[in-house]
């Protein structure tokens, strides 16, 4: 493809080579890249102009301050932008369906369930998120939630060219921020909720929001639809942002318009949901646990129902909606006789979500093994002890994923809103500790990490990460 067919407004001084790839990082670049040089948050991409040109850089997407020499220089004040549109006209083929869901929690749920309501329909359809690229036969990891534009736009070229024609994704803030999901065209766009989450990157929760509004007021297409969870602190604004942009609005939960949560019971092994819509009440037997995946369904619903589903349809398939790995997921009963549940919750109200699910479905205690992040929003430690304590009976503080940091000073964040907690560093000691003191009556939450399969430890050139999977050592540990 030529340069100027990439960039079809800009004067590229007589200048059209062929190009026949795309790059953000200077390493991945060969003869006829496009190079997308951008200031981050560790190096400034601008330092690496020299090489790629060297590398066989035929044209350079950056700042109209940066110096380009031996290569077009394609100049944006916004370069991140410039080079995802550019990005989309490149790979050009993609599901003539995509929809995006942000929020802070909930997002990789809300995909999964939406591609599985879509496959129900009968449409080939894959989501695209932390849990990595996910169609009715295969999955693949790409190791962040939104990979970088390249990645993510070559992936969805991809999956249009073996036939899918629905494709869900998660957009997460930082990817939002970085322009990292975007230049292909998003039918509809789902809010799940905002809390506590990511400080380190946004600075304030006022940023952060801007970050995720921006999925509404710029990247779904401009008669494309907002589905909104309606209950949520930030769902206002929201509302707001897509009533701005003239998108269709669609709401969805206990205050939502178009699926109404009218009631809601936990049964033993799911929950029994009562929605109205249409003018019409639907009773619905939900196999899922817990007041968020009640919410998070009904905005994977309200999806299929934003492009095309039929209503009746489907509220009635969401009874057939499979687990979401990692997501208070089932995976060992102790001795016993406790149940131990594996749950992705890292952040404050996550770790409410999932305790609040699991309190109706245990006559005994909430035993909860839990850790935080290094290298990521340290604010958030505190907090999470703060609300743990408040709603787990019996606490284990735990290592998850430190990174860089010390995990004792990690584990001793925590521990600051959790003063009553045991604190043991080691997850597999932490986890057959819980699982020791597990009566009959217990639950056990192991929180955290979900699906993943490794503790990272270190960063830079040191880091290292050591297989590790809760649901595997749950088991062992139980047995
Ligand atoms: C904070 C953050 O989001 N960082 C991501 C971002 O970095 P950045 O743009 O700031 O890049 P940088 O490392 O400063 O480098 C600047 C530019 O120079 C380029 N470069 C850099 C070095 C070099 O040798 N050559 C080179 O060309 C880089 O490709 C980049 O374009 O873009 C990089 C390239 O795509 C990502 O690898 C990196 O993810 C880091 C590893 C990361 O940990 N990100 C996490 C926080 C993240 O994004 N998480 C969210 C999940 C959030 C959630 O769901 O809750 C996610 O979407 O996964
Ligand atoms: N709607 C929700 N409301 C509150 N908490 C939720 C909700 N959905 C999920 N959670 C909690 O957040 C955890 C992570 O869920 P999920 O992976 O779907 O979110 P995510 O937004 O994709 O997370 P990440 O930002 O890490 O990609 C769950 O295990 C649960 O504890
Ligand atoms: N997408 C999230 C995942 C966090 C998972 C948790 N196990 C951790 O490492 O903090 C993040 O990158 O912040
Ligand atoms: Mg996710």
């Amino acid at each position: 493809m030529r340069l100027a067919t990439l960039f079809p407004e800009v004067d590229l001084e007589g200048a059209n080579p062929v190009v026949t790839g795309l790059a953000i990082d200077h390493r991945k670049v060969a003869p006829g890249t496009l190079f997308g040089a951008f200031v981050g948050e560790k190096f400034n991409g601008e330092d690496f102009i020299p090489a790629a040109v060297a590398a066989g850089a035929v044209g350079v997407v950056a700042r109209p301050e940066a110096r380009v020499e031996g290569a077009a220089h394609i100049a944006d004040a916004n370069p991140r932008r410039a080079f995802a549109i550019a990005s989309a006209r490149f790979f050009h083929r993609f599901p003539a369906t995509s929809v995006a869901v942000t929020g802070t929690n909930g997002k990789t749920s809300t995909v999964e369930m939406t591609r599985q309501l879509w496959r129900m329909a009968g449409f080939h359809a894959a989501s695209i998120g932390t849990l990595g690229i996910t169609t009715s036969t295969d999955r693949a990891t790409t190791g962040l939630t939104t990979p970088d534009i390249v990645t993510f736009l070559s992936n969805m070229s991809g999956l249009a060219a073996e036939g899918v024609t629905h494709a869900a994704f998660e957009a997460s803030s930082h990817g939002l921020d970085q322009h990292r999901t975007e230049g292909l065209p998003v039918k509809a766009a789902a809010f799940t909720n905002l809390s506590h989450d990511h400080l380190d990157y946004h600075g304030t929760m006022e940023a952060y929001l801007a970050a995720k509004l921006r999925l509404f007021s710029e990247v779904v297409a401009d008669n494309g639809t907002a589905v909104v969870w309606s209950d949520d602190g930030a769902s206002r604004a929201v509302i707001e942002a897509a009533e701005a942009r003239g998108l269709r609005l669609l709401t969805v939960g206990a205050a939502g318009e178009t699926l109404r949560l009218v009631a809601r019971a936990p049964t033993q092994l799911g929950q029994s949901l009562v929605i109205a819509a249409e003018g019409q009440e639907y009773r619905i037997d939900l196999p899922l646990i817990g007041a968020y995946q009640a919410a998070n369904a009904l905005v994977a619903a309200g999806l299929v129902i934003a492009t095309g589903g039929r209503t009746g349809q489907t509220l009635a398939d969401l009874a057939r909606l499979q687990p979401v790995r990692g997501r208070l997921e089932r995976a060992a009963i102790t001795r016993s006789g406790a149940p131990v549940y594996v749950d992705y919750a890292h952040t404050p109200d996550a770790i409410a979500a999932a305790l609040d699910a699991l309190r109706p479905h245990a006559s005994g205690r909430l035993i909860l093994v839990f850790g935080a992040g290094g290298d990521r929003d340290q604010a958030k430690r505190p907090e999470m002890g703060k609300v743990a304590a408040a709603k787990a009976d019996l606490l284990f503080i735990t290592d998850d994923n430190p990174r860089g940091e010390d995990p004792a000073l990690i584990r001793a964040a925590i521990a600051e809103g959790a003063p009553g907690a045991e604190v043991i560093g080691d997850r597999r000691t932490a986890i057959a500790a819980a699982i020791a003191a597990a009566g009959t009556d217990d639950i056990v939450c192991v929180a955290g990490k979900g699906h993943e399969q490794g503790q990272i430890v270190g960063r830079g050139d040191e880091m290292r990460v050591i297989p590790f999977d809760d649901v595997s050592v749950a088991r062992e540990e139980a047995a």
